[in-house]
């Protein structure tokens, strides 16, 4: 059979194709995504199930002109493919390859830049105001999830598009499914929508319907009006959407060509707000996606042939905090947990199962979740908000509020901190501490491994009163990484290994780098003093001072942005004592740090073993402790090191 999608450069070579040719498109689709989605790992389950919406919408409307923007941006696959990227798509996610969500500077196609849920009806009102302020002509189309619908801000920018009277069209890929099982009265809505269509009909239709009854079909009289509008709810129910103010069209079949196109040939001549209701599956086409989409919601590589992946998620930061917090749920009956529709990601299947009363999956709605947790805490609860770093970004003013300023027991398991590789900018977990240090109240720990991060959620839990947050990264940690015992103790850092010669001051994932660095310096004869602060907030002031103005070299370590971080925290304490000692800083500059693995990030900004080995000698060397013809004979065979 000819190859059609070799013949799809850009976007209007789909208009040269019949339906029939379509169709065949989107099989070939299908199986491009599943086969390099296999290999490079990513969101094959929203994708599978919106190759027809794709390209459907790429036969109607004119991209660049027509302007789509994908709500989270993680089901622009195939606008990726059908625009120019396909020969690029195995490169999906991968240091310096195409990116996983829309990226204007990747294509003109990308009109909105997304990875956050629930922005694309704001952003898309935006530019229609804009279009119509600049007398331009053009459709402007919002593509959001059922799951992205349930977040605070789509419904603001409902709130406002009901009003709008130019044209502007939302289409909802409804597939009755987050990254778990949607939540909410909306998700219930919608689901009635889905299975009683004939309940729910447009106002145009059921106006139609009325005016063939005779003696009400003309409007005599304003009270027979009325009468009707009295009638319409009694037997009728409309949809959220028009009681908005938005002209709704469905449910439709998303997979039915046909249907798609002919909407959507019609929607964009409408004048004011648009909803179409698209119904999809999750995973269409690939049988062990269809079957579990969670799983295949963002895979990593994986065998097609059985849909098995390598990635052991058990051995994880977030599966140990999952397991501790059933643990902990069983000894105190107070502790209660939340999550902002992340409850595979953050680990809280099992509390869920085990504690469905105690267990609160609220939805996309980070800062609803905050403000909810505060008036828990304020009722004596002990709420656990386990939420991603990017995410809580969300919910800086509630954090602030509503919490900290009443100084509630709430705590924040705040999972993927850190570098998170391959979901790139937008989901890089770098800025917590910038937002939360400046908070007073607050308190914020990191464990550098699996038993410092159980001993501090139950310090949290059990011992804490107030706010704290606890961040720690991504993916695996080592189970111990040193013999030293000690609880934690409120703003009570540690020593791992005393020296003489320079102060790491670290903690959290960056323990184990800096181990290995003191360990390779240590060879080399220099002795560092490395402190696993434990505490980020407060910072154990007597641990830092001390070695600070006894060795008076501080070097610090961090898995986060420089600007707000540990190492401007370290600073200014150093400033507030009026210590004028040199302070070098490693951690993430000043800009949005791409994609990649989490090693190859950390290769890049200088923050693996061997460029901090080198950095620091660096910074020694320029003290004059490390001299050209040094008593550690070491030194001459590694000066390479020192250039
Ligand atoms: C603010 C925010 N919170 C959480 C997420 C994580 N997240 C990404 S996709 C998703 C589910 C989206 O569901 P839906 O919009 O229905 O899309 P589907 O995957 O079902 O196609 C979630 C919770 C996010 N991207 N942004
Ligand atoms: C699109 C999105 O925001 C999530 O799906 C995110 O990519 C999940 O990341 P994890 O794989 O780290 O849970
Ligand atoms: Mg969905």
């Amino acid at each position: 059979m000819d190859n059609l999608l070799g013949r799809i450069n850009v976007p209007s070579d789909i208009k040269k194709l019949n339906r029939m040719q379509l169709k065949q498109l989107a099989e070939e689709i299908r199986k491009l995504l599943i086969g390099s989605v296999s290999k490079t790992g990513g969101h094959l389950a929203s994708n599978l199930g919106a190759v027809e919406l794709t390209i459907a919408l790429h036969f109607i409307f004119d991209s660049p002109k027509d302007k789509i923007i994908w709500d989270v941006g993680h089901q622009s696959y195939t606008h990726k493919i059908l625009t120019g990227r396909k020969e690029r798509f195995g490169t999906l996610r991968t240091l310096n390859g195409i990116s996983g969500f829309p990226k204007a500077s990747e294509s003109e196609h990308d009109i909105f830049n997304t990875g956050h849920s629930s922005t694309s009806i704001s952003a898309a009102l935006g530019l229609a105001k804009a279009r119509d302020i600049k007398n331009e002509n053009y459709s402007v189309i919002s593509v959001i999830g059922d799951g992205a619908l349930t977040g605070g801000m789509a419904f603001e920018a409902l709130n406002d598009a009901g009003r709008s009277l130019n044209n502007l069209i939302v289409v909802l890929n409804d597939n009755n499914f987050s990254i778990r099982q949607n939540v909410g009265g909306l998700s219930k809505h919608l689901a009635q929508i889905r299975t009683e269509p004939a309940y729910f009909k447009s106002k145009e239709l059921l106006e139609q319907a009325f005016n063939r009854i005779p003696g009400i079909g003309e409007p005599l009289a304003e009270g027979l009006n009325r009468i009707k509008g009295a009638i319409k709810y009694m037997i009728m129910h409309r949809t959220l959407f028009e009681e908005l103010g938005f002209k709704y069209f469905g449910p439709i079949d998303g997979h039915d060509l046909n249907e798609l196109i002919d909407i959507f040939s019609k929607a964009r001549f409408i004048k004011g707000p648009v909803l179409i209701h698209v119904r999809t599956q999750k995973g269409k086409g690939y049988g062990p996606a269809e079957e579990k989409p969670h799983a295949f919601h963002n895979v990593s590589s994986f065998e097609i042939r059985s849909g098995e992946t390598l990635n052991d998620k058990k051995d994880s930061y977030s599966a140990i905090f999952g397991k501790e917090m059933v643990k902990l749920a069983g000894e105190e009956c107070k502790l209660v947990a939340i999550t902002a529709a992340m409850p595979d990601g953050t680990g809280l299947n099992e509390f869920s199962q085990k504690y469905p009363k105690r267990f609160f999956d609220v939805g996309i709605a980070e800062q609803y979740a905050v403000t909810f947790a505060a008036g828990m805490a304020k009722s004596g609860l002990k709420p656990v908000f386990a939420v991603y770093s990017s995410f809580l970004q969300r919910a800086y003013d509630q954090i602030l509020h509503d919490v900290a300023a009443q100084n509630l027991h709430v705590t924040f398991a705040i999972d993927r901190a850190g570098v998170v590789g391959e979901d790139g900018e937008t989901h890089q977990g770098i800025y917590d501490l910038s937002y939360l240090s400046h908070i007073p109240n607050m308190s914020i720990l990191s464990p550098c491994d699996y038993r410092e991060l159980k001993q501090m959620l139950r310090y949290a839990v059990m011992e804490h009163n107030g706010p704290i947050a606890i961040r720690y990264p991504r993916g695996k940690g080592k189970v111990v990484l040193s013999d030293i015992k000690d609880p934690v103790t409120w703003h009570k850092g540690i020593r791992i290994c005393k020296g003489t010669d320079v102060t790491i001051v670290t903690a959290g994932n960056m323990v184990e780098t800096s181990l290995q660095v003191a360990a390779t310096l240590k060879n080399e004869g220099i002795s560092v003093d490395l402190i696993n602060v434990r505490f980020l907030k407060p910072l154990d002031e007597e641990l830092i001072i001390g070695s600070a103005t006894r060795i008076k070299k501080v070097v610090t370590i961090e898995d986060h942005s420089i600007i707000g971080g540990l190492g401007s925290n370290v600073l200014q304490l150093l400033n507030r004592y009026e210590l004028n000692i040199e302070i070098k800083m490693f951690g993430f500059p000043d800009h949005f740090i791409g994609q990649g693995t989490r090693s190859e990030l950390f290769r890049i900004y200088k923050l693996d073993a061997d460029s901090l080995i080198h950095g620091i000698l660096r910074l020694l060397r320029k003290n004059k402790l490390i001299l050209k013809d040094s008593v550690h004979g070491v030194y001459l065979g590694n000066r390479s090191k020192l250039k």
